[in-house]
């Protein structure tokens, strides 16, 4: 297996604020990675960090072979990184169709029938088919998220950032949606997934990663991180021994 991520060093302050604490870590190509941490400790960060959204201090990011530290997020859609957000961002007056075509053209820069096919594909896989024209704006919270998963996949991304996409969902509008993810997962994309909804994560990821106050604190197979020490400490509040 070959890195389709490199993080070396990443580190990111906002005044006092260090949301990156040199960050350094690989992500396997066709690899799914959870990451979890406390609110605030820097994970949606790291995504701005790792998007091109956020300029890093220090530090350097490779992307499929690339040094990709200094180049624009635009450069960084286009070359294959593509994220959902936290609080789903489709245009509403859109229709999903409409929505979806945005992101195939923009983004991963096909035209014409070309961009209308990968959509309808895409629609297919995230289940939104029968919804294509309908209007953004009147979606319910799963087809918005299911929504965010289709304009991310239209970029035609390598890499799939997923930002607490199970947040809000009842428990059977997440096994629906973990399915989803499994399915973008075989097919091969390399996927990060920040998510508070534990259980969902670990149905889907093959490593784990913890993040507090910008560090990575822990790392390596789900269960053995769930287990270890650091998570008892920052979820639970137990102190480690000396
Ligand atoms: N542009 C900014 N300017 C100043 N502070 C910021 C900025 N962006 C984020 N922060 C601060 O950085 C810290 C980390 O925020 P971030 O959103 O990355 O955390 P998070 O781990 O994703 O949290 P959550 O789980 O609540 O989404 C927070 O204290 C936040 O207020």
């Amino acid at each position: 297996m070959s890195a389709i991520l490199k993080l070396d060093g990443v580190s990111k302050s906002f005044g006092a604020v260090t949301v990156a604490d040199s960050l350094s870590y690989e992500l396997q190509q066709g690899e799914a990675l959870g990451v979890i941490g406390p609110n605030g400790a820097g994970k949606t960060s790291m995504f701005n960090l790792i998007t091109g959204t956020l300029p890093s201090d220090s530090g350097r990011l490779v992307f499929a072979g690339q040094d990709v530290t200094r180049q624009s997020a635009a450069t960084r859609s286009r070359s294959g990184i593509a994220r959902s957000f936290q609080v789903p961002q489709p245009f509403s007056g859109l229709t999903v169709f409409e929505n979806a075509m945005i992101a195939a053209t923009q983004s991963a820069g096909l035209t014409g029938r070309e961009a209308e096919r990968l959509c309808l594909q895409i629609l297919e896989q995230t289940e939104l088919l029968s919804k294509a024209n309908t209007l953004a704006g009147k979606l319910t919270l799963l087809d918005r998220k299911r929504l965010e998963l289709t304009r991310a996949l239209c970029a035609k991304p390598k890499l799939l950032l997923l930002d607490e996409i199970a947040g809000g969902l009842t428990e059977a509008e997440c096994t629906s949606l973990v399915q989803t993810i499994k399915d973008i997962h075989a097919s091969g994309v390399s996927i990060i997934w920040i998510e508070h909804v534990v259980h969902a994560l670990l149905a889907v990821v093959d490593r784990l990663i913890v993040i507090d106050f910008g560090k990575l604190v822990a790392q390596g197979d789900p269960k053995t991180v769930m287990d270890s020490k650091e998570v008892q400490e920052i979820y639970l509040g137990i102190e480690a021994d000396a």
